[in-house]
């Protein structure tokens, strides 16, 4: 007899006929001889009906706002924040809670023994923390109590009691995940009770080469590593979260994701550790146990920067396809916006061994460049795990340890899966012990990513992403010294601020510009703290920019084939896209370009790589359009 969880999001539940097919798929699993753990979502979209309630009570003169993300209430309500947090998870829980019920009623009423339980019957115990907690442990002895009694377990998911900051005991707050917080749930229950298999269900046959509500005829994946669908999880496919992949990855849980419409097998996220718990996992701290796996440093590298580079399409096309066409390795790519706003820097780093011809490709090219700089002492200084850019401390712990031991950075890339820094040769080793020191991790040789077996003939590309929820935020005239880095993101950290693509170039020798992306419902906070770090710092204007959004290429096999970046590039530039950051890591390339071009970028990118199949994916049992 197997245990199976099985998760069904807030598409599959969001009527009594879906509930009715649900109850369905459960008696199956039931009667083919396996006792099954469901964790459901809220029905349909009355997450977002009951943050519309909590706007419309708050603000009476905002009655027509229609924002979804609990995050915008900070702006226009004036009661203590942290206390509307906690009415917010009472609130928010009652969406879940009502899914249960209705689930297991229709479960007996065939006669198929049930029970349904909230996060706090189950003691999902999280955080302390409202709004956002991170799972700590979850209770199981009475979960396999029912089950022994042949019930099935029905468990509202995003959704816990929070922890007694010192003892751990359960306490009688209740409080959610975040938005779409029960995959997490579902994964976190899995790895608790040691299931044989978590199945999460939603309105798409599996995970897809790109969102089939742009590309219809995107593609089903018949299986996907942890490493790749962290990246584009964390990226903008929203199909999984980005924290049920790293529980699972961490806990070697058996993970599918599947249709609620429809039988097929869908698709296998592949954990490394599958099969095998890896021993160091503490099952008391299925969210906070170590994210950082190791630390690496890469002394071999070659900097070159172009500054000032005419702002228009098709520039990094033009350079990375030239590298390219010559077999060169680029490794880290980083291009900035600029002051004044019609120039770019592009910078990026090559093996030592193809430095020269580098060099003489780029400078042959005469891209309108005001000067290209070659640095050939440059170390990659990595921190290597799984979740850094959810967990805004781990690349601000990391720059305060190279501030602590005066190292300056030059460049910075961060991914789910990697934070690497630029930093000079000579402080290459004084880079890689501090980083060890800090986090405790031992130095790795090589970066463990897991390439699924790959062959040489398959797309290096395996999704295409997209993140339409991000604003821009740049500070500029930095200083150039230690620690500035280390000042500016600690400070966000601490104000919970997710960053991503943090892009640093240098406008001239003495100063810097750093740009970075944040959720976008964070993005007055963040400006506000950016601009009181700049005032400590003395750095100059603080911008924002909220109309862009973020495309992005995931795939392992780019690590064995070069020119995949400079194929999206040019896919791009051929219809006329004009990319204004780029930031790569060895699994993944990024580029922010003006939300009006969103959905086209995505689709040009989607064709060059030839990732369609030859049908029109069903979304929710119906065509997609
Ligand atoms: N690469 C992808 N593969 C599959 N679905 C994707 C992908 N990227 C984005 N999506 C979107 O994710 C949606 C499923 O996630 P979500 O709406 O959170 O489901 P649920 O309600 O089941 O939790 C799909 O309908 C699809 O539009
Ligand atoms: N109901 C919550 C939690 C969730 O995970 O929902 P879904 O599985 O429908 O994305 C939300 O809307 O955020």
């Amino acid at each position: 007899m197997s245990l199976i969880v099985q998760k069904y999001g807030g598409s599959s539940v969001a009527d009594p006929e879906r509930i009715k097919a649900v109850r369905d798929r459960i008696k199956q699993t039931v009667d083919a001889g396996n006792q099954v753990v469901v964790v459901v979502s809220a029905m349909g979209k009355s997450t977002d009906n009951l943050i519309k309630l909590a706007n419309a009570v708050t603000t009476p003169s905002k009655l027509e706002n229609n924002s979804a993300d609990p995050s915008d209430r900070s702006e226009h309500i004036s009661a203590d924040r942290d206390a509307l947090d906690r009415e917010m998870d009472v609130l928010l829980a009652t969406g879940e809670q009502v899914t249960i019920a209705l689930l297991s009623m229709a479960l007996q009423s065939i006669g198929q023994p049930a029970i349904a339980l909230t996060g706090a019957q189950v003691r999902v115990v999280t955080e302390p923390c409202h709004t956002r907690a991170r799972i700590l442990y979850v209770e199981t002895d009475g979960v396999q109590e029912y089950l022994s009694q042949g019930k099935v377990v029905i468990i509202a998911g995003f959704q816990g009691v929070a922890g007694d900051l010192t003892t751990g005991q359960p306490t009688r707050e209740i409080t959610t995940l975040g938005r779409g917080g029960s995959d997490t749930s579902a994964v976190a229950i899995a790895a608790a009770l040691n299931a044989d298999l978590c199945e999460i269900y939603t309105d798409v046959p599996g995970i897809l080469t790109t969102d089939p509500r742009i590309v219809p005829n995107a593609k089903l994946l018949d299986e996907i590593t942890c490493d790749e669908m962290l990246e584009l999880a964390s990226l903008g496919a929203k199909v999984l979260h980005p924290r049920a992949v790293e529980i699972a990855r961490n806990f070697g849980v058996k993970l599918a994701v599947r249709s609620s419409w429809v039988d097929d097998p869908g698709t296998l996220v592949k954990s490394p550790y599958l099969g095998h718990l890896s021993e160091h996992q503490n099952r008391m701290a299925l969210e906070v146990n170590r994210f950082v796996d190791g630390v690496s440093v890469d002394l071999d590298q070659v900097k070159i920067a172009l500054l000032q580079v005419p702002d228009r399409p098709g520039i990094a096309a033009q350079l990375f396809h030239s590298l390219a066409l010559q077999n060169i390795n680029v490794d880290l790519i980083i291009q900035a916006v600029q002051d004044p706003s019609d120039v770019n820097d592009i910078a990026f780093t090559v093996p030592q061994r193809e430095f020269e011809l580098a060099e003489l490709v780029t400078r042959g090219l005469e891209l309108g460049a005001k000067a290209v700089i070659v640095d050939s002492h440059v170390a990659k200084v990595s921190i290597i795990g799984a979740g850094m850019i959810g967990r805004p401390g781990v690349a601000a712990q990391m720059f305060t340890a190279l501030a602590n031991a005066g190292i300056n950075i030059q460049m910075i890339s961060t991914s789910e899966i990697k934070v690497s820094c630029v930093v000079a040769a000579a402080d290459g080793d004084a880079a890689v012990a501090a980083i060890a020191e800090a986090f405790q991790v031992p130095v790795m040789s090589y970066l463990p990513i897991d390439d699924g077996d790959r062959t040489a003939d398959q797309s290096p590309v395996r999704g295409v992403a997209l993140d339409q929820n991000r604003a821009r935020l740049a500070i500029r005239q930095v200083p150039d010294r230690p620690g500035v880095a280390a000042q500016i993101f600690e400070y966000l950290a601490q104000q919970n601020v997710s960053v991503d693509m943090i892009v640093q170039s240098q406008s001239d020798r003495d100063v810097n510009e750093i740009a970075f992306t944040v959720p976008i419902g964070d993005l007055q906070k963040a400006e506000a703290s950016l601009k009181q770090v700049a005032e400590t710092i003395g750095g100059g204007d603080v911008v924002s920019d909220d109309a862009i959004a973020k495309v992005s290429i995931v795939g392992t096999g780019m690590i064995k084939q070069g020119g995949v970046a400079a194929r999206m590039f040019n896919a791009l530039a051929s219809s006329g896209i004009n990319i204004e950051m780029i930031a790569t890591s060895e699994i993944k390339v990024s580029c922010v370009v003006r939300q009006s071009n969103a959905e086209t970028a995505l689709r040009a990118i989607h064709q060059e790589f030839d990732l369609a199949g030859d049908q029109t994916i069903l979304v929710a049992g119906k065509p997609a359009s």
